[in-house]
């Protein structure tokens, strides 16, 4: 018997990482032995031959996951995140030369969804489709070689972001137990391709107290899916009832799927067009880039006819992008809500 608690702890499991603290005030950052990690969107290998069944999963319960061995260069996207570093580097009176002009959707600028809030972001965005030849031509114009390296790898990044798209958008319209000919505008047989794109570079800066920022506000993307490469850099965060937020932490090399607005109308409800946001930190400059990918601009988009029955109405009424994307200006997350058919 013990007489007293100072043998409590005799011959309890006591190795040195469970007797010596670390030295905290040496370190800038969690190590992986300290990091209490929850539990986040699945990260799947698109060579699993069951990636199928687990996307399909993923969409239905978080509306985001990883990808890996996903066929985009660590190369290219080295490139780009360096890029994207330099861009945003640049004095704030050069960038301003590629101002976005009210009207439009390219150029430099704050986040799209900077609308939807009473405050203002603590982040900055250059947004581009297809090659941004006028805007690079506004940034670099006494340097032809600059601009032409810009162009390209953008233009790079982008094709290479669409091909992923694709694999990643027929993996799920299988998933959905439908083929792309479900589709017609998606891979059409005869004629071009006509879906449109958005690649945009995004920048948080450091903050002296991101407690009182925001990177991004909790928005839901207007796309059919966006395509996101976060680097090594945490602060992407999504949203699970009961569960609330949950950082994506990043994983070396993995590309995040989100499912959009479009899809989750397109899906019938079934996959979550997921609700995440953006935070800031104190040490890192953190950037990111986006590949946001939608129907072409005036494609109707609705509930597909072979995932609906009388059992299961279409719970939207058509829209094409350019109008939802109008909407979503206008009436922010709540946008969605319009198109709802409540009479069912
Ligand atoms: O930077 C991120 O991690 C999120 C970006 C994002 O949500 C967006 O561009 O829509
Ligand atoms: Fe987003």
């Amino acid at each position: 018997m013990m007489n007293s608690i100072t043998n409590s702890y005799k011959n309890t499991p006591n190795s040195l990482v469970h007797r010596v603290p670390l030295d905290f005030n040496s370190l800038v950052s969690v190590p992986d032995s300290h990091e209490w990690v929850a539990e986040s969107v699945p990260v799947i290998d698109l060579c699993d031959p069951n990636a199928k069944t687990l996307i399909g999963e993923a969409c239905e319960k978080w509306g985001a996951f990883q990808v890996t061995n996903h066929g985009v260069s660590m190369e290219l996207l080295n490139r780009v995140e360096l890029e994207t570093i330099r861009f945003f580097s640049l004095p704030a009176n050069r960038k301003l030369c590629a101002l976005r002009s009210p009207e439009g959707i390219t150029g430099y600028g704050v986040p799209r969804t900077s609308t939807y809030y009473p405050k203002l972001l603590w982040s900055e965005c250059f947004t581009m489709m297809g090659s941004p030849t006028h805007h690079a031509a506004q940034l670099w114009p006494d340097q032809p070689h600059r601009q032409t390296t810009f162009c390209n790898l953008m233009e790079e990044c982008q094709k290479e972001m669409k091909a992923l798209t694709e694999r990643v958008m027929e993996l799920m319209l299988e998933s959905l137990g439908l083929t792309v000919d479900d589709l017609k505008w998606f891979k059409p047989k005869t004629g071009s391709n006509k879906t449109q794109a958005l690649l945009a570079l995004n920048s948080y800066p450091i903050c002296p107290e991101p407690e009182r920022a925001m990177g991004l506000g909790p928005h839901r993307d207007t796309s059919m899916l966006t395509v996101l490469y976060q680097s090594s850099c945490r602060g992407l965060q999504v949203f699970q009832d009961e569960m609330g937020w949950i950082p994506v932490q990043p994983v070396p090399g993995a590309i995040v799927i989100n499912i959009g607005d479009l899809m989750h109308i397109l899906s019938n409800g079934r996959f979550n067009n997921v609700l995440h946001r953006a935070m800031v930190n104190k040490t890192r400059h953190r950037v990111s880039f986006a590949y946001i990918y939608g129907p072409p601009s005036d494609e109707l988009i609705s509930p597909l006819p072979k995932l609906t029955n009388d059992n299961n109405p279409p719970l939207y009424s058509p829209v094409n992008w350019k109008d939802y994307i109008y909407s979503k200006q206008v009436h922010g997350n709540n946008a969605l809500h319009a198109l709802h058919l409540t009479n069912h």
